[in-house]
């Protein structure tokens, strides 16, 4: 990983910062007081902002569990919280003897309170929308941000407002945002469309945006990173050498890479044990894999996207701007699955006991086709992110499992259909 980037982390804070956090932009550097006024872009470049602390501390500083543990690298002590994160670092051996890999572990965030790791943002991101004194919180979704924000919402007693593309989401989630409060507004568009619709009101000061384009979301995922990194190290005695995980907004990658960068920063990492950053995408949403293949600036806009995967259904990824220089500065790469691989990662992972929705199998998916092209190799220690519970999508979880058998009410009924000796 190279140090010499507009990525550093460390620095002085500016006039502008409260207790020792500020925004600065990731693309002219420009530094913005962090609570005074909402923005989520920079007002000179229109660049992502990223939260800067004056002080990055070392593994002694965290103490509790789950995303809190790491309040020292948050913007406040405690939030909004259900709790969150804190999420098992499953062994699962079969994938591993299958797959050749030395060691592979499953960091499972489907576990998270409304079965996400968007939780883990909110957790945060509520915790900004408090500081700011706002009142009504807006997102677009696929799904899963749509429940973890009605849920983080309502818990701190605001008004929520959620975009979803019609007809592209699974039932679980949107069954989620419902209970939990939140006005469902179903689009006709995609995914990338409501999130133009929301921003539009975001910037007329309409509603408070919670998608990962608010940089303090992403201070909450960020602890995924700090999790891996201290679970692998305490069971295994030394890091991960690649984390992969399933791409769509492309805010987990920011937020992975963010962290590696704040423990090499603090002297907490050294720079040869950041793993390198592997995203996963559905072949048919995949402008992550095409910048990475074709070596791009940026992500080009994919109008036309598909893939039974609908949480990472996305087609112009707002934070590939921070996402590309984190697979590439991290030594890392991207490659797009097939659904049928999808299907098969996620009946893999069933059978070892671990249940995940559709997006987030692209993971498994995507490490045995980087095996078979010899891209990892037998000696790699990977962790693989799985981002979504399996209840999430009880259709895609039918058609991938075995189907319900009719059988009559009696036990010799239900003898002989199975075929059983007699009593
Ligand atoms: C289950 C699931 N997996 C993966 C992703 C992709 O994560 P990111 O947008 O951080 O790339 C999402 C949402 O975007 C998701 O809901
Ligand atoms: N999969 C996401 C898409 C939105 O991503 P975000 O991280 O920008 O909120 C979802 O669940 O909606």
């Amino acid at each position: 990983m190279t140090t010499e980037s507009h990525f550093d982390v460390s620095g002085e804070a500016p006039p502008s910062a409260t207790n020792g956090v500020w925004l600065s932009c990731v693309a002219c550097g420009t530094e913005f007081a962090p609570f005074e006024t909402v923005r989520y872009v920079c007002d000179d470049c229109d660049g992502l902002l990223e939260v800067r602390y004056d002080d990055l501390p070392g593994w002694d500083d965290y103490e509790g569990d789950g995303v809190w543990r790491y309040a020292h690298s948050l913007p406040f002590e405690e939030g909004v919280s259900l709790p969150e994160g804190a999420t098992p670092l499953h062994e699962v051996p079969q994938l591993e003897n299958e797959l050749g890999v030395d060691r592979l572990r499953v960091k499972h965030e489907g576990l998270n309170p409304t079965g996400s790791f968007k939780d883990r943002g909110m957790t945060v991101g509520v915790r900004v929308a408090q500081e700011m004194g706002v009142d009504r919180l807006a997102c677009a979704s696929t799904g899963n941000t749509s429940a973890a924000l009605a849920a983080y919402g309502s818990r701190a007693g605001l008004e929520t407002l959620v975009l979803l593309p019609q007809g592209n989401v699974a039932a679980g989630k949107i069954a989620q945002a419902s209970l939990h409060g939140a006005r469902i507004l179903e689009v006709e568009g995609n995914f990338d469309t409501c999130l133009d619709i929301v921003g539009d009101l975001a910037d007329s000061g309409e509603v408070y945006l919670l998608n990962s384009l608010n940089p303090f979301r992403l201070e909450g995922q960020k602890t995924i990173g700090f999790e891996i990194l201290e679970q692998f190290r305490d069971e295994e005695g030394t890091y991960p050498d690649r984390i992969v995980l399933p791409v769509g907004n492309a805010g987990n990658t920011a937020a992975l890479y963010k962290c590696f960068r704040e423990l090499v920063a603090s002297g907490a990492l050294s720079e040869r044990d950041v793993p390198k950053l592997t995203g996963v995408q559905a072949a048919g949403a995949a402008p992550m894999v095409e910048a990475v293949e074709e070596d791009l600036e940026e992500t080009r806009r994919w109008d036309d996207v598909e893939t039974r995967a609908t949480a990472i259904r996305i087609g112009n990824p707002v934070n590939a701007p921070k996402a590309l220089p984190g697979i590439r500065e991290t030594g890392g790469t991207a490659i797009a699955v097939s659904d049928e691989e999808i299907q098969s990662a996620q009946r893999e992972l069933a059978a070892e006991g671990v249940g995940v929705e559709p997006a987030s199998a692209a993971s498994i998916a995507g490490l045995r086709l980087l095996r078979e092209n010899g891209v990892v190799t037998a000696d790699e220690r990977v962790v693989c992110l799985t981002t979504g519970h399996l209840l999430k999508d009880p259709d895609a979880a039918f058609t991938a499992g075995a189907d319900p058998e009719d059988v009559p009410g009696t036990t010799e009924g239900v003898r002989e259909y199975l075929g059983l000796g007699h009593e």
